[in-house]
């Protein structure tokens, strides 16, 4: 069975959301080497959570596991340019499981040193769409869901609706298919977001 690791290797060169608190990481000598880290809830791969929109609701404490590990559909969109709207998605012939990533052309932006902001994103009409098909976690490849334009909108659709979306995902060596998601967010007692170590497992 193959396990593929999906998440983004965390340290201090890895692009940020423009505004979000850089990554450092101070390296402590001695006998005993103990460091100190210090990152934003949304460094590199992560959840977003309600209260990343001011919203009340779930922290990672309060989540169901079973809303992060499980059947996941991963989708392959990496062809496609533009938006990911309600008629891209509504193309796709599969029935919607509860958990489904999408792999975009963002993925190539890992090669990138520097934060992208020309990367694909969901629209308030793809975020409905999901919703109405009663998908419980989205994934995408990129540090934000919403384009560096959106007012929210998307997040907070999402969010309201009580999807985790779990943002800053590597799908550059994953196919289309069904998979099994483990998800394992930092557990965090009360926060809008966690960083997260996300693998696929091949059934
Ligand atoms: N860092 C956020 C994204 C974010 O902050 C954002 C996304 C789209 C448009 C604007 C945003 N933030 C502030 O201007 C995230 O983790 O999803």
């Amino acid at each position: 069975m193959k396990i593929i690791d999906i998440s983004v290797p965390l340290n201090e060169t890895l692009p940020v959301f423009p505004g979000d608190p850089p990554l450092v990481l101070a390296q402590q000598g001695g006998a005993f080497a103990v460091s100190s880290l210090s990152l934003a809830s949304h460094s590199g791969t992560h959840l977003d959570l309600p209260g990343h929109l001011g919203l009340d609701g779930p922290s990672v404490v309060d989540l169901p596991l079973e809303q992060m590990i499980g059947p996941c559909q991963v989708w392959d969109l990496s062809e496609h340019r533009g938006p990911i709207d309600e008629a891209l998605l509504a193309r796709r012939p599969e029935p919607v499981g509860p958990k489904v990533l999408l792999r975009t052309g963002n993925s190539r932006l890992w090669q990138e040193k520097t934060f992208c902001a020309d990367y694909q994103a969901l629209t308030a009409d793809g975020a409905a769409w999901l919703i109405s098909r009663g998908v419980r976690l989205i994934g995408i490849d990129y540090l934000s869901i919403e384009a560096p334009s959106g007012d929210g909108t998307v997040h907070r659709l999402l969010l309201e609706a009580g999807l985790i979306i779990l943002e800053g995902l590597d799908l550059r060596g994953v196919s289309a298919g069904s998979y099994e998601l483990i998800c394992l967010p930092l557990k965090l007692a009360s926060c809008d977001g966690a960083p997260c170590r996300a693998v696929l497992r091949s059934l």
